[in-house]
């Protein structure tokens, strides 16, 4: 069953983080510990310019860093931009990619968000591509189109369960404590990993399909219960250390 997929916490900093926060990604990475840290896995994406320091600090850690985003060519003249190779180079390894305030806030389309996965797996990042509907794409009926348009646009070929997460983030639910019910949740990742397994396959049936929008400590729990949800992308509640620790404890209530 899908449950014995490997779950994923992922914490996504977002444009919040400067070097005074830096003992909140150790303390972070010093409460992500055995026996849960076997079983399940954590990242923390922080902002481009922590990345170095953040991998150095979380060296005898599980905790993994990667990045926010990453351009979709190697190097060249893209001023403000960082290469999937940039990421791996600070010791990077995984990317999220298409987030919904970058395909908001820089036009990105699913042809682009596409282009920047493969970057991630060419240079040997793991992708966390996210998908996700809008309010007035909801209230037309229209979720799940929006979601098929999105994985058939935005994730490449050959994509396997090795390098590709799928993060399930409708866009009215992020940051705005406003979280879907259970019910609606299952249905999106159902029709997500139905879509994944029709298109890749045992890859696809293995993938992971994280569910992003207002988690917290006292959410994640059910959230975890739920088939097909296989780990959470948290924004706000990732910054602190208390926050995000209060998250891994749901988790090993849940898979310890
Ligand atoms: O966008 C998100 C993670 O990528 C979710 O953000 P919040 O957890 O702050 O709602």
């Amino acid at each position: 069953m899908t449950k014995s997929i490997r779950p994923l916490l992922a914490g996504n900093w977002k444009m919040n983080g400067t070097r005074a926060s830096l003992d909140q990604i150790k303390a972070i990475a010093d409460g992500v510990k055995a026996p849960l840290s076997e079983k399940i896995d954590t990242l923390l994406c922080p902002p481009a310019t922590l990345l170095y320091v953040a991998t150095a600090l979380c060296d005898d850690s599980p905790l993994a860093i990667g990045a926010q985003d990453c351009h979709q060519q190697v190097s060249g003249a893209h001023t403000g931009d960082i290469s999937a190779e940039m990421v791996a180079d600070c010791f990077g390894t995984h990317v999220i990619v298409g987030h919904s305030e970058r395909r908001r806030n820089h036009a990105e389309s699913d042809m682009l968000v596409r282009a920047k996965a493969q970057a991630a797996h060419d240079a040997e990042l793991v992708a966390i591509v996210c998908i996700g509907e809008t309010a007035d794409e909801r209230n037309s009926g229209q979720t799940l189109d929006v979601l098929k348009r999105q994985l058939v646009g935005s994730i490449p070929d050959g994509s396997t369960a090795q390098t590709t997460v799928i993060a399930y983030e409708p866009v009215w639910a992020i940051g705005t404590g406003v979280v879907p019910t259970q019910e609606d949740v299952e249905e999106a990742h159902a029709f997500i990993r139905a879509e994944l397994i029709q298109r890749f396959g045992k890859e696809g049936a293995h993938m992971r399909i994280l569910y992003g929008g207002s988690v917290s400590g006292s959410n994640a729990g059910d959230l975890l219960g739920v088939a097909h949800v296989n780990g959470v992308l948290v924004g706000g509640q990732s910054l602190k250390a208390t926050d995000f620790l209060a998250i891994y404890a749901a988790f090993e209530r849940q898979f310890a």
